[in-house]
Protein backbone atom coordinates (compact mmCIF):
# COMPACT_ATOMS: atom_id res chain seq x y z
CA UNK A 1 0.00 0.00 0.00
CA UNK A 2 1.30 3.46 -0.99
CA UNK A 3 0.16 6.65 0.71
CA UNK A 4 0.72 10.29 -0.32
CA UNK A 5 3.12 12.71 1.81
CA UNK A 6 4.35 15.94 1.79
CA UNK A 7 7.60 17.53 3.30
CA UNK A 8 7.76 21.09 5.02
CA UNK A 9 10.19 22.89 6.93
CA UNK A 10 9.76 26.31 9.15
CA UNK A 11 13.20 27.52 9.59
CA UNK A 12 14.92 24.80 8.65
CA UNK A 13 12.28 22.19 11.37
CA UNK A 14 11.85 19.71 8.79
CA UNK A 15 7.77 17.33 8.99
CA UNK A 16 6.61 14.67 7.00
CA UNK A 17 3.07 16.04 6.68
CA UNK A 18 0.18 13.72 6.01
CA UNK A 19 -3.04 14.33 4.98
CA UNK A 20 -4.78 11.56 7.20
CA UNK A 21 -8.70 12.85 7.15
CA UNK A 22 -9.18 9.50 6.17
CA UNK A 23 -7.89 7.90 9.34
CA UNK A 24 -5.45 5.03 7.36
CA UNK A 25 -2.34 5.93 9.59
CA UNK A 26 -1.88 3.83 12.31
CA UNK A 27 -0.92 6.17 14.89
CA UNK A 28 -0.02 3.33 17.55
CA UNK A 29 2.69 2.11 15.40
CA UNK A 30 5.69 4.41 16.55
CA UNK A 31 8.21 1.68 14.85
CA UNK A 32 7.00 3.26 11.61
CA UNK A 33 7.29 6.93 12.75
CA UNK A 34 10.60 6.63 13.20
CA UNK A 35 11.28 4.45 9.91
CA UNK A 36 9.95 6.98 7.92
CA UNK A 37 11.61 10.02 9.94
CA UNK A 38 15.26 8.18 9.64
CA UNK A 39 17.40 9.95 7.39
CA UNK A 40 19.29 7.10 5.98
CA UNK A 41 16.21 4.84 5.87
CA UNK A 42 13.43 6.81 5.40
CA UNK A 43 12.58 10.20 4.06
CA UNK A 44 14.15 11.70 7.03
CA UNK A 45 12.64 14.63 9.29
CA UNK A 46 12.18 16.01 12.75
CA UNK A 47 9.03 15.11 13.04
CA UNK A 48 5.92 13.77 11.00
CA UNK A 49 2.33 15.48 11.41
CA UNK A 50 -1.22 13.79 10.81
CA UNK A 51 -3.75 15.73 9.96
CA UNK A 52 -7.21 14.57 10.84
CA UNK A 53 -10.98 15.85 11.07
CA UNK A 54 -12.48 17.09 14.26
CA UNK A 55 -16.19 17.88 15.30
CA UNK A 56 -15.68 21.17 16.92
CA UNK A 57 -12.00 21.84 15.50
CA UNK A 58 -11.01 23.08 11.93
CA UNK A 59 -8.61 20.35 11.83
CA UNK A 60 -6.62 18.31 14.33
CA UNK A 61 -2.66 17.82 14.19
CA UNK A 62 -1.31 14.65 15.61
CA UNK A 63 2.36 15.35 16.22
CA UNK A 64 5.43 12.89 16.42
CA UNK A 65 8.80 13.18 17.19
CA UNK A 66 11.42 11.69 14.53
CA UNK A 67 11.90 8.91 17.55
CA UNK A 68 8.08 8.62 17.71
CA UNK A 69 7.65 10.41 21.32
CA UNK A 70 4.53 12.89 21.25
CA UNK A 71 4.37 16.49 22.46
CA UNK A 72 3.76 20.04 21.15
CA UNK A 73 5.39 21.61 18.20
CA UNK A 74 5.45 25.29 17.85
CA UNK A 75 7.45 25.12 13.83
CA UNK A 76 5.12 21.66 13.14
CA UNK A 77 1.94 23.88 14.04
CA UNK A 78 2.93 26.60 11.85
CA UNK A 79 3.89 23.84 9.06
CA UNK A 80 0.28 22.41 9.78
CA UNK A 81 -1.81 25.50 9.37
CA UNK A 82 0.39 26.14 5.35
CA UNK A 83 -0.17 22.52 4.71
CA UNK A 84 -4.20 22.58 6.03
CA UNK A 85 -4.20 26.07 3.60
CA UNK A 86 -2.98 24.06 1.02
CA UNK A 87 -5.40 20.82 1.33
CA UNK A 88 -8.12 23.52 1.19
CA UNK A 89 -9.29 22.98 5.19
CA UNK A 90 -9.04 26.29 5.89
CA UNK A 91 -8.52 29.93 4.40
CA UNK A 92 -6.51 32.71 6.37
CA UNK A 93 -7.55 32.15 9.67
CA UNK A 94 -7.64 28.84 11.92
CA UNK A 95 -8.79 27.74 15.09
CA UNK A 96 -7.19 23.78 15.39
CA UNK A 97 -6.49 21.61 17.77
CA UNK A 98 -3.02 20.27 18.94
CA UNK A 99 -1.91 18.01 22.14
CA UNK A 100 -1.90 20.98 24.58
CA UNK A 101 -4.93 22.36 23.73
CA UNK A 102 -6.83 24.54 21.11
CA UNK A 103 -4.76 27.22 18.97
CA UNK A 104 -5.99 30.23 17.04
CA UNK A 105 -3.41 30.75 13.84
CA UNK A 106 -3.61 33.17 10.69
CA UNK A 107 -1.86 33.07 7.71
CA UNK A 108 -0.59 36.74 6.75
CA UNK A 109 2.10 37.91 4.29
CA UNK A 110 3.67 35.07 3.58
CA UNK A 111 4.20 33.77 7.25
CA UNK A 112 1.84 32.09 9.97
CA UNK A 113 1.19 33.66 12.88
CA UNK A 114 0.46 30.97 15.83
CA UNK A 115 -1.00 31.71 18.91
CA UNK A 116 0.87 29.95 21.38
CA UNK A 117 -1.07 28.18 24.76
CA UNK A 118 -0.63 30.55 27.75
CA UNK A 119 2.03 30.29 29.85
CA UNK A 120 2.13 29.73 33.40
CA UNK A 121 5.34 31.03 34.45
CA UNK A 122 9.13 31.18 34.94
CA UNK A 123 10.71 28.29 37.29
CA UNK A 124 14.36 29.76 38.32
CA UNK A 125 17.52 27.14 38.25
CA UNK A 126 20.56 28.67 39.25
CA UNK A 127 21.35 31.00 36.72
CA UNK A 128 19.34 28.76 34.12
CA UNK A 129 15.51 28.68 33.74
CA UNK A 130 12.41 26.38 32.42
CA UNK A 131 9.87 27.10 31.00
CA UNK A 132 6.97 25.32 29.55
CA UNK A 133 5.15 26.52 26.20
CA UNK A 134 3.60 23.54 25.55
CA UNK A 135 6.90 21.45 25.39
CA UNK A 136 9.09 21.53 28.30
CA UNK A 137 12.20 23.88 27.63
CA UNK A 138 15.66 24.61 29.39
CA UNK A 139 17.22 28.03 29.15
CA UNK A 140 20.36 29.15 29.64
CA UNK A 141 22.38 32.18 27.98
CA UNK A 142 25.60 31.49 26.91
CA UNK A 143 28.16 34.31 25.35
CA UNK A 144 29.14 33.01 20.95
CA UNK A 145 26.49 30.95 21.03
CA UNK A 146 27.31 29.96 17.33
CA UNK A 147 30.65 28.44 18.55
CA UNK A 148 28.94 26.68 21.43
CA UNK A 149 28.75 23.24 22.11
CA UNK A 150 24.81 22.40 21.51
CA UNK A 151 25.26 18.80 21.45
CA UNK A 152 27.36 18.22 24.49
CA UNK A 153 25.89 20.00 26.57
CA UNK A 154 22.52 20.35 25.36
CA UNK A 155 22.51 16.00 25.72
CA UNK A 156 23.79 16.41 29.32
CA UNK A 157 21.29 18.74 30.59
CA UNK A 158 18.18 16.72 28.73
CA UNK A 159 19.11 13.51 30.37
CA UNK A 160 20.11 15.31 34.09
CA UNK A 161 18.23 14.13 36.84
CA UNK A 162 16.61 17.79 37.68
CA UNK A 163 14.00 16.70 34.46
CA UNK A 164 13.65 13.58 34.85
CA UNK A 165 11.77 11.01 34.10
CA UNK A 166 10.20 13.02 31.08
CA UNK A 167 13.66 14.88 30.07
CA UNK A 168 13.37 18.89 28.35
CA UNK A 169 14.73 20.42 24.98
CA UNK A 170 17.40 22.54 25.75
CA UNK A 171 18.04 25.90 24.59
CA UNK A 172 21.32 28.11 24.33
CA UNK A 173 20.67 31.95 24.31
CA UNK A 174 23.08 35.23 23.16
CA UNK A 175 21.77 38.15 23.76
CA UNK A 176 22.03 40.02 20.29
CA UNK A 177 20.40 43.23 20.68
CA UNK A 178 17.92 44.90 23.09
CA UNK A 179 15.32 42.92 21.04
CA UNK A 180 17.02 40.21 19.59
CA UNK A 181 18.57 36.81 20.43
CA UNK A 182 20.25 33.59 18.81
CA UNK A 183 18.73 30.98 20.08
CA UNK A 184 20.16 27.05 19.22
CA UNK A 185 18.41 24.05 20.32
CA UNK A 186 18.64 20.27 21.49
CA UNK A 187 16.17 18.65 20.77
CA UNK A 188 14.32 15.82 22.50
CA UNK A 189 12.68 12.89 20.42
CA UNK A 190 15.20 14.28 17.95
CA UNK A 191 18.30 13.68 20.25
CA UNK A 192 20.20 16.04 17.84
CA UNK A 193 20.57 20.07 17.29
CA UNK A 194 17.75 21.15 14.96
CA UNK A 195 18.10 23.95 12.80
CA UNK A 196 15.05 25.89 14.99
CA UNK A 197 12.39 24.93 17.57
CA UNK A 198 9.22 26.63 17.53
CA UNK A 199 8.41 26.01 21.28
CA UNK A 200 11.68 26.30 22.48
CA UNK A 201 12.47 29.98 20.64
CA UNK A 202 9.50 31.04 22.57
CA UNK A 203 10.41 29.85 25.67
CA UNK A 204 13.90 31.90 25.29
CA UNK A 205 12.06 35.01 24.32
CA UNK A 206 10.01 34.58 27.03
CA UNK A 207 13.46 34.56 29.46
CA UNK A 208 15.10 37.28 27.74
CA UNK A 209 11.81 39.74 27.83
CA UNK A 210 10.45 38.67 31.26
CA UNK A 211 10.10 41.83 32.48
CA UNK A 212 8.75 43.65 29.71
CA UNK A 213 4.64 44.28 30.30
CA UNK A 214 4.26 43.98 26.56
CA UNK A 215 7.11 42.95 24.26
CA UNK A 216 7.79 41.78 20.65
CA UNK A 217 11.41 40.07 20.63
CA UNK A 218 13.17 38.71 16.81
CA UNK A 219 15.20 35.44 17.06
CA UNK A 220 17.80 34.80 14.78
CA UNK A 221 17.86 30.26 14.44
CA UNK A 222 20.44 28.61 12.22
CA UNK A 223 17.43 27.96 9.53
CA UNK A 224 15.99 31.45 9.71
CA UNK A 225 14.59 33.77 11.31
CA UNK A 226 11.42 33.95 13.74
CA UNK A 227 9.98 36.28 16.09
CA UNK A 228 7.71 36.21 19.34
CA UNK A 229 5.24 38.58 20.98
CA UNK A 230 3.94 38.17 23.86
CA UNK A 231 1.87 40.21 27.27
CA UNK A 232 3.18 39.63 30.83
CA UNK A 233 0.10 38.68 33.27
CA UNK A 234 -0.21 39.94 37.30
CA UNK A 235 -0.39 36.67 38.38
CA UNK A 236 3.46 35.69 36.91
CA UNK A 237 2.53 34.08 33.54
CA UNK A 238 2.06 35.55 29.99
CA UNK A 239 -0.66 35.23 27.12
CA UNK A 240 -1.05 36.42 24.33
CA UNK A 241 2.18 34.22 22.98
CA UNK A 242 2.28 34.55 19.27
CA UNK A 243 5.11 32.59 17.50
CA UNK A 244 5.38 34.09 14.00
CA UNK A 245 7.52 33.12 11.01
CA UNK A 246 7.80 31.21 7.51
CA UNK A 247 6.20 27.45 6.46
CA UNK A 248 7.17 25.93 3.10
CA UNK A 249 6.64 23.23 1.50
CA UNK A 250 9.56 21.75 -0.42
CA UNK A 251 8.59 18.03 -1.42
CA UNK A 252 5.81 15.83 -2.18
CA UNK A 253 6.08 11.71 -2.83
CA UNK A 254 4.60 8.39 -1.82
CA UNK A 255 5.50 5.75 1.09
CA UNK A 256 5.09 2.40 0.98
CA UNK A 257 3.50 0.87 3.54
N1 LIG B 1 10.44 21.27 17.11
C1 LIG B 1 9.40 21.54 17.99
C2 LIG B 1 9.39 20.90 19.35
C3 LIG B 1 8.97 19.45 19.23
C4 LIG B 1 8.74 18.76 20.55
C5 LIG B 1 9.98 18.53 21.34
N2 LIG B 1 11.01 17.89 20.61
C6 LIG B 1 9.63 17.75 22.61
O1 LIG B 1 9.58 16.53 22.59
O2 LIG B 1 9.37 18.38 23.64
C7 LIG B 1 8.95 22.97 17.98
O3 LIG B 1 9.11 23.62 16.93
O4 LIG B 1 8.35 23.43 18.95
Amino acid sequence: MQISFYKYQGTGNDFIMIDDRGQEFDDSDLQLVSKICDRKFGIGADGLILIRNHTEFDFEMIYFNADGSQSMCGNGARCAVAFSAYLGIINEKTNFLAIDGAHDAILKDGLVELLMGNVAGIEVKGTDSFINTGSPHHIRFVEDVENYPVFDEGKKIRYDQMHSPAGTNVNFVEKLSEDEIFVRTYERGVEDETLSCGTGVTAAAIAFGRDQSVASIKIKTLGGQLSVKFKASVDGGFNEVWLIGPAEQVFAGKINL
